[in-house]
């Protein structure tokens, strides 16, 4: 069975080199929520849902990607896309029961994913948060999508297609934009050419153009690099805006992208992806550039 059918993006480990001062940044000027006590002084968990959690932050010697973490419809579908990787001989490997209690997860298994080397882990079931997410500085709906810069999108792009079911939406000269079958979103993960295997971005979805432009002066009275936008990317016809964290690692806010059905949705079309403003603004060379893929052995905790 190969359309195993995934629900979301769950959550994303990212490694940076001052834990507290990142989740201080994510809390008190991005806008996410505090998730539960990790009891470890290397490791936090943000929310920006009523889940246990969609951000982890994880202390290393220099910032990184450590996995991206996908939920799948339901057990059938999670039992089904391990029997493939499986076979595949993709080697998926369990997550053990004590992490997956401190993760707050039912069940996982992670996969080296051969061209990029990027850990994805598939999972199913995660506990639920004490309390809802209630939005602070920015009306967050979820986390959004990973940009991934990568050496061989090319081979990336076709192993998302044909060994993890996703459905390509976009593409163009520099790498594709992807949605895990049958998400709706325009993609939840995105493939930019590069030199190196490494975080292109991390993007929330909000709830309203407003987010992105009261972020603006909030981000400038803080000092938070503004690296690309305000402006209108014309392959998801969303808005957005892409700011760095004090790591260097650039996160952005998406706004009104397009949702793609289950059935017959329109044919991916080929554009230029690598300026993607259709406002004009420049990318400031800042962007994309930190947060390089971070192997299971590489990780400190
Ligand atoms: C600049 C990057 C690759 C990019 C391009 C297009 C979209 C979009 O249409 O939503 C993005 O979100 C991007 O991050
Ligand atoms: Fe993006």
């Amino acid at each position: 069975m190969t359309d195993f059918r995934y629900r979301r993006l769950k959550y994303v480990a990212v490694v940076v080199t001052d834990v507290e001062r990142t989740e201080n940044f994510l809390l008190d000027i991005v806008g996410l929520a505090e998730g539960p006590e990790s009891g470890k002084i290397d490791t936090r968990f943000l929310r920006c849902s009523d889940d246990h959690h969609d951000v982890i932050l994880i202390k290393g010697r220099e910032p990184g990607l450590a996995r991206i973490s996908f939920e799948m419809e339901s057990v059938k579908d999670f039992d089904a896309t391990k029997a493939h990787l499986t076979k595949k001989g993709l080697n998926p490997v369990d997550v053990d029961a004590d992490e997956l209690a401190f993760l707050g997860i039912d069940r996982a298994f992670r996969i080296i994913e051969p061209n990029s080397k990027l850990t994805f882990e598939f999972m199913h079931g995660m506990v639920a948060a004490e309390t809802p997410f209630v939005p602070t500085v920015a009306d967050i709906s979820m986390l959004g999508h990973i940009v991934l810069m990568a050496k061989d999108v090319d081979a990336v792009t076709e192993f998302l297609i044909n060994t993890l079911n996703f459905k390509l939406s976009d593409e163009g000269a520099g790498g594709g934009l992807l949605r895990p079958f049958p998400t709706t979103n325009h993609h939840s993960l995105g493939l930019v050419r590069s030199n190196e295997n490494r975080i292109g971005h991390i993007a929330f979805m909000v709830h309203s153009y407003d987010v992105i432009g009261k972020a603006v002066p909030r981000f400038k009275k803080h000092d938070v690099p503004i690296v690309f936008g305000p402006g209108h990317h014309p392959a998801s016809n969303s808005n957005f805006l892409y700011f760095l964290d004090p790591d260097g690692i650039t996160w952005e806010y998406t706004f009104g992208m397009e949702q793609f059905p289950e059935h017959d949705p329109r044919d991916p079309r080929y554009l230029e992806l690598g300026n993607g403003d259709s406002w004009g603004n420049e990318m400031d060379p800042r962007m994309g550039k930190v947060g390089r893929v971070v192997t299971p052995d590489e990780l400190v905790s």
